[in-house]
C-alpha cells in the first residue's frame, strides 16, 4: 500500500515526465508515417502538427521502400480498410521492424467483418509497439480466438474499465503496450496498469479523435522508443488536457475540434503540471 505522499509524488512525476516528453516531440519533430482511414487524415495530420511532430499520409506500396526508412515511427489504422492497402500496411510494418523503429496500431471497428478481424490479427502478429482502441475494440481483439458477441461499429459500446482484463491479456499475448480509450484511458504492458483521467466526453462526438490520439502516441513513442508505456500514457494525457482546455472555449463538437488543436499547440509547462491527471491502478497482476 502506498501512503498519500507517495502517490502524490508519483502523480507529480507523471506531470513532469509528460511535459518532458512533449518537449522532446517539439524539439525532435519526429516524422510519422500514417497509413490511415480517409475520415481521420485531416484531424490526425493536424494533431501531429500541433504537437510539434511531422505527419506524412503515404500509403502507396511503391513508395514504401524509399520513404518509410525516413520515418521515425509508423501509424497503421484499418478504419476504411480495403484489400489494396493491406500490402502497403504489411510492408511498411515489416520495414520499420527491420529498421528497429516503432509502429502503433489502431484496430478501428475490428469486429465489423471477418476480413477486418483476420487483417487485424495478422497486423498484431507484426509486433506493434502499442495498440490503442476503444473498449469494444480491445475486448473484441483480445477475444478474437473465442466465439464472443461483439459490436460492429467504430464507436464503443463498453466502458474502458470493462476491458482491463482483456487489455492485460492482449498485452501479454502480443507483447504490445495496450491503451483503451474512454472516460478513463487505461494503459497496460501486462504488468503495469495506469489510468489517465484527462479528456472530456464531447471528444467522442468528434469523429476520429481516437485515430488522432493513436498517431500522437506514435509521435511520443518515436522520441522515446525504449519507454513505449510512459510515452503512451503521456500522449493520452496531453490529448485529454488539450480537450479540457478546448472545452472551456467550445460551443459544441465542431468548435471543440478547433480549440482542441489550438490548445495542443499552446500547451505550456505550468498547465501540464497542474492538469495532468494520471493514477497508478492497483489491479495489475
Ligand atoms: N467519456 C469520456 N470522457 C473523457 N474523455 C473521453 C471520453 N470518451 C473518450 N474520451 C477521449 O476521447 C478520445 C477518443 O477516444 P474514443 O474512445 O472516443 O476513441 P474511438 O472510439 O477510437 O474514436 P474514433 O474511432 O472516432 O477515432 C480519447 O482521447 C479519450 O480519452
Ligand atoms: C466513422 C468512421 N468510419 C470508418 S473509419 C471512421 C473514423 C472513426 O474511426
Ligand atoms: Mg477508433
Amino acid at each position: 500500500m502506498k501512503n498519500e505522499n507517495q502517490s502524490l509524488e508519483e502523480e507529480e512525476d507523471w506531470g513532469m515526465k509528460t511535459w518532458k516528453n512533449l518537449e522532446k516531440v517539439r524539439e525532435i519533430s519526429p516524422l510519422i508515417q500514417c497509413i490511415t482511414n480517409y475520415v481521420s487524415m485531416d484531424l490526425m495530420a493536424n494533431t501531429l502538427l500541433a504537437s510539434g511532430a511531422s505527419p506524412a499520409m503515404l500509403h502507396c506500396l511503391q513508395e514504401i521502400p524509399d520513404f518509410t526508412p525516413h520515418a521515425d515511427a509508423l501509424c497503421l489504422n484499418v478504419g476504411t480498410l480495403s484489400p489494396d492497402w493491406l500490402p502497403s500496411m504489411k510492408s511498411a510494418a515489416e520495414l520499420v521492424n527491420e529498421l528497429g523503429k516503432p509502429w502503433v496500431f489502431d484496430p478501428v471497428a475490428v469486429s465489423a467483418s471477418e476480413f477486418r478481424l483476420k487483417t487485424c490479427i495478422e497486423l498484431v502478429g507484426l509486433k506493434p509497439a502499442v495498440i490503442r482502441g476503444n473498449a469494444s475494440e480491445i475486448l473484441a481483439l483480445a477475444n478474437a480466438s473465442r466465439d464472443t458477441h461483439s459490436s460492429k461499429g467504430a464507436d464503443s459500446s463498453h466502458g474502458s474499465m470493462d476491458a482491463i482484463e482483456a487489455a492485460k491479456s492482449l498485452a501479454k499475448a502480443s507483447g504490445a503496450v495496450i491503451a483503451v480509450s474512454g472516460a478513463v484511458d487505461i494503459i497496460t504492458d501486462g504488468q503495469r496498469l495506469v489510468g489517465v483521467h484527462n479528456g472530456v466526453a464531447m471528444m467522442q462526438r468528434i469523429t476520429a479523435t481516437g485515430c488522432a490520439v493513436t498517431a500522437l502516441i506514435a509521435a511520443f513513442v518515436a522520441v522515446d522508443p525504449l519507454h513505449a508505456f510512459e510515452a503512451t500514457v503521456s500522449a493520452l494525457s496531453i490529448f485529454g488536457v488539450a480537450g479540457e482546455l478546448g472545452m472551456d472555449m467550445a460551443k459544441g463538437p465542431a468548435s471543440l475540434r478547433m480549440h482542441l488543436i489550438d490548445s495542443l499547440h499552446g500547451l505550456d509547462q505550468a498547465t501540464i503540471l497542474s492538469q495532468v491527471n494520471i493514477s497508478c491502478m492497483s489491479r495489475a497482476s
